[in-house]
């Protein structure tokens, strides 16, 4: 049997002991992207960081690249959402991917040409190789989304979770960022992704996941974004239009 990249099997994540969501079963093989589709507060973020051992798995077993969260985390990387660091904080946008290559240098080895080398790779790859010595709260909302994904990238994952990559984000970071995306996936790495988004989920994902409390639905974007797995997922947030499309009204 092929190696999944992640394995959730009859999962359920929480905190303190305290489900969040519950009866997660889904694969996702190399290369593969699933999105993480649900309303505010769903637990699109605590399933993300379960994941990366930062949350606690309750139930059922998870396999991340054929080890347990904790044993793969130098194999997985994680681009958390922008809101959530300290624009005032005076790093440069170079430092910040840098942190990226921390986990390879071990904080006793200065960095060496290679691991410059490869922040400046990052940086050119989602578009920013002319922002590298700017102080990095003073980029944009998108701009400092794609610096997160160089740092994400600079360490190679094989796994690469993204919480809300889109959101506050231009169009022109989001297309960067979703053209980053498919390369990678064309080059064997698999994304997790959580958002809002059905338009992108639609457009990006292999496998969509719809979660709120629990895991409603899991398949393709044409087997779960439809009315029926929607309406159960969001409940009266899910509206039909007269065309036949859905849209989702967030409190
Ligand atoms: N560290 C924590 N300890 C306890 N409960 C938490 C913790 N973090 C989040 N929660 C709770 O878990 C629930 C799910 O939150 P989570 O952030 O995973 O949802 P989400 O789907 O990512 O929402 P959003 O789209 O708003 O980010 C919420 O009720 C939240 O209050």
């Amino acid at each position: 049997m092929a190696t999944a990249a992640l394995r959730l099997t009859g999962v359920n994540v929480g905190y303190q002991g305290r489900p969040v969501v519950t009866g997660v079963d889904l694969e996702l093989r190399s290369g593969q992207r699933l999105a993480l589709v649900g309303p505010n507060g769903a637990g699109k973020s605590t399933l993300i960081k379960a994941v990366l051992g930062l949350a606690e798995i309750l139930a059922g077993t998870a396999t991340v690249l054929d080890r347990t969260p904790d044993r793969a985390r130098s194999h997985t990387g994680y681009v958390p959402q922008t809101g959530n660091l300290d624009p005032d904080f005076p790093i440069s946008v170079r430092q910040v991917v840098m942190m990226g290559r921390y986990r390879r240098l071990g904080w006793w080895r200065p960095a060496r040409s290679a691991d410059r080398q490869a922040v400046a790779e990052a940086l050119d790859r989602v578009g920013l190789a002319d922002r590298a010595r700017d102080r990095f709260g003073l980029l944009s909302g998108g701009q400092r989304q794609r610096v997160l994904l160089a740092r994400a990238i600079v360490a190679r994952p094989r796994l690469l979770l993204l919480d809300e990559p889109f959101n506050g984000v231009d169009a022109v970071s989001q297309d960067a960022i979703l053209r980053v995306l498919r390369e990678l996936s064309a080059d064997g790495t698999a994304l997790v992704l959580s958002t809002h988004d059905l338009a992108v989920a639609r457009d990006l994902a292999d496998l969509v996941c719809l979660v709120n409390g629990r895991q409603w639905a899991v398949g393709t974007p044409d087997e779960t974004l439809t009315a029926g797995p929607l309406r159960e997922t969001y409940a009266h947030a899910a509206l039909d239009l007269a065309d036949g499309r859905m849209v989702l009204v967030e409190p």
